[in-house]
């Protein structure tokens, strides 16, 4: 939303905000254990009745546990994937902001450090930073050739933050070990985008906060930001309150 332009034109804006973090986090993690233990295609594995040998080391995944996990953009969602990962699952948290976030240093002990180090130290590098025009293709081909070769990407965030044409690239060349995706560029993506067609990415239809739970939850605070906007007061979550002079 052009925030900006909502506000000079007298118009409120109003969002959710605080109740899909956990959920979303949830939905991440879910992706970061996908795509290291190949769940989904070891479950197609099971399901196709191949089953009827050992496994073979080529088919082996590998851990999360104890691994280094990158974020960039530790803010809300960030710091609940970071809550689970260092706490849960012994990660060590490295994070990218503009800005440190001592809570999180404080409480998953992140250490903070600039883009290229990150990727460069990573095992795992979950991108969380909102759309904007410094976003923007935020990881490229540079970004994905600075990632370890054992390393897998995350998308949670937005698809425009990713340059898919390089993502498939660094999938398909083996600079990357796997990726899993939430979001794409377009949405609903093309059925005939070439990374669908890659065997090492995992990728779900934008669901990071599609629980029962979460969107009775998101619905209810819409439904009653829209109500008091109505009434003419001020809704529990605006984004531009200056709208009423304060
Ligand atoms: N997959 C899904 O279903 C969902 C996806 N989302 C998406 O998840 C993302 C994160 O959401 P949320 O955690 O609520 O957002 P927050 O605003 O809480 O956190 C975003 C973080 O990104 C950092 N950031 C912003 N710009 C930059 C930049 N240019 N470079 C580096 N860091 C940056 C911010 O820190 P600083 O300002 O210090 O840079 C902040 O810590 C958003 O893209 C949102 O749209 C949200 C809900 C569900
Ligand atoms: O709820 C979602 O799906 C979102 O991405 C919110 O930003």
């Amino acid at each position: 939303m052009d925030v900006a332009e909502l506000t000079k034109r007298n118009i409120m804006a109003t969002n959710t905000p605080g109740i899909l973090d956990d959920t979303t986090a949830d939905a991440i993690f879910g992706l970061m254990l996908s795509t290291a233990r190949r769940i989904p295609e070891l479950n197609q594995f099971v399901k196709d009745g191949k089953w009827n040998i050992s496994l073979q080391p080529d088919q082996y995944g590998v851990d999360v546990h104890h691994k280094t996990l990158g974020i960039i953009g530790m803010g809300n969602i960030g710091s609940a994937i970071a809550k689970r990962a260092n706490l849960g699952f012994g990660m060590n948290i490295l994070y990218h902001n503009r800005s440190r976030n001592k809570q999180a240093e404080e409480a998953y002990q992140a250490i903070y450090c600039d883009l290229d180090e990150l990727l460069e130290q990573s095992d795992f590098v979950c991108l969380m930073v909102p759309a904007t025009k410094e976003t923007e293709k935020l990881m490229g081909e540079r970004q994905f050739k600075k990632m370890k070769n054992t390393a897998i990407f995350i998308n949670g965030s937005r698809g425009k933050n990713v340059d898919e044409d390089a993502l498939y690239d660094a999938l398909q060349n083996k600079d990357i070990l796997a990726a899993g995706i939430d979001v794409f560029t377009e949405e609903p993506t093309n059925p005939k985008n070439p990374l669908l067609s890659l065997k090492n990415i995992v990728t779900l239809p934008h669901i990071g906060s599609s629980t029962t739970e979460c969107e009775y939850n998101m619905s209810k605070l819409a439904a009653d930001n829209l109500k008091s906007g109505l009434k003419g007061e001020k809704p529990p979550s605006i984004i531009n309150p200056e709208i009423f002079g304060n």
